[in-house]
């Protein structure tokens, strides 16, 4: 730090250049005064680098409060096309460790990206009712790919928790976008199917009659309609339901989604339950990431578990990202028909995800 970094006329201009969040962010570790967020993130408790890309958007803001307000994290980069400069002065006055920059459109993607060690990407269209998530991929796939293409370019050992939809085909793409690059690493690219976990917990429980705390529901295969496949022959802990239960959970769990754009008419889909399961998902990735022991989630991942090349099951989070991917244990009659319906329209999904990038 330079040597006047503390005098009064360098610690206004250090706040001066926090109220300007659009200004070019400057590079890390040259030294000067006007480097607010390097220096306090040096100097401060230990953390993560971690970036929202679409972060003004209806997940991105509660989802970069809930990042704000994580421990773990030590410098917090905000970026989307539009409204950063207002979404990162908000989030940046709260009073939590994490040193808070924002960046506006691409000429600041690469700002945004250089240094991260998990980038949180929910940057694209919602559903409307009617639409089914496929229908969002002649837009969201090329968002997608820009985005990753990013982050290969300017932190390529990051960490990506991919939430735009449709996950079933964004996945496929970003590897695809990451192979080209040559800096492909299956571990590192997790697509995020957390609140599926996270409406499967909740259904059962008010269907059981407990916390939805108590309760963890594996849920499998992909992130849209039939390929959400809840597992619930294997809930902890052990219950048994009726047929009519069974039929009514996987209809509903499968259907959340919808639930919510319907109920939204219009307005959008489910961002305050995503940004509350983006946040739980993100928090076990920098836990794994630490070295913690014994994280486990369900995520969409590069696998061999069924014979197609991505699936979604428990996976145990470490230092590399998804360092372990768990096979899907005993399934019964029902699960198994599920899981056939499943794999015959996630491998169309994936399919046109990489038929795309090899157009
Ligand atoms: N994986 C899941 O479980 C899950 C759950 C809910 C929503 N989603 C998906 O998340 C995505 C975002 O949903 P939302 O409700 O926040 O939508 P939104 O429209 O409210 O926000 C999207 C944001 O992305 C930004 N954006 C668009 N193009 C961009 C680009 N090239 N670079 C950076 N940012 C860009 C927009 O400006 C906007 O701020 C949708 O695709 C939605 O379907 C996924
Ligand atoms: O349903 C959607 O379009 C958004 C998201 O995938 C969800 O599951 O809520």
């Amino acid at each position: 730090m330079h040597p006047d970094a503390n005098s009064p006329s360098h610690r206004i201009a250090r706040v001066a250049a926090h109220l300007n969040p659009t200004r070019p962010q400057m590079e890390e570790g040259a030294g000067s005064a006007l480097r607010p967020a390097a220096c306090r993130a040096k100097g401060g408790a230990p953390g993560f680098k971690v970036a929202v890309l679409g972060a003004a958007g209806g997940i991105g803001q509660s989802l970069s409060l809930l990042m704000k307000m994580n421990p773990l994290v030590s410098v917090l980069h905000l970026y989307d096309v539009v409204n950063t400069p207002g979404v990162t002065a908000d989030v940046s006055h709260m009073d939590t460790s994490a040193v808070v920059r924002g960046f506006l459109g691409p000429q600041q993607l690469e700002a945004a990206l250089t240094g991260m060690d998990l980038v949180i990407i929910p940057a694209g269209l919602p559903r409307k009712p009617g639409m089914t998530r496929d229908d969002l991929f002649n837009k969201n796939a090329g968002i997608v790919r820009a985005l990753c293409e990013g982050v290969a370019k300017s932190c390529p050992n990051a960490i990506v928790n991919l939430i735009s939809n449709p996950v079933n085909s964004t996945v496929p793409i970003a590897a695809e976008v990451f192979k080209r690059a040559g800096t492909y690493s299956p571990k590192r690219l997790l697509g995020v199917t957390t609140l599926d976990v996270a409406r499967a917990n909740t259904f059962v429980a008010e269907v059981l009659g407990v916390d939805p705390k108590e309760v963890n529901v594996p849920v499998v295969g992909g992130h849209a309609g039939i390929t959400i496949l809840p597992l619930l022959s294997q809930v902890s802990p052990p219950c048994s339901f009726t047929p009519d239960e069974i039929s009514y959970l996987t209809t509903r769990i499968q259907n959340g989604g919808t639930e919510v754009v319907e109920a939204k008419a219009g307005a959008g889909s489910a961002t305050l339950s995503m940004a509350f399961a983006a946040a739980k998902f993100a928090d076990a990735c920098l836990r794994g990431m630490r070295g913690d022991a014994g994280v486990v989630e369900c995520s969409y991942v590069a696998s061999e578990v069924t014979e197609l090349p991505f699936f979604a099951t428990k996976v145990r989070l470490g230092r590399g990202g998804a360092e372990e991917i768990f096979p899907l244990g005993p399934l019964n009659d029902f699960e198994r028909a599920g899981l056939e319906k499943a794999k015959k329209e996630l491998s169309e999904s994936i399919q046109k995800g990489v038929s795309f990038m090899s157009k």
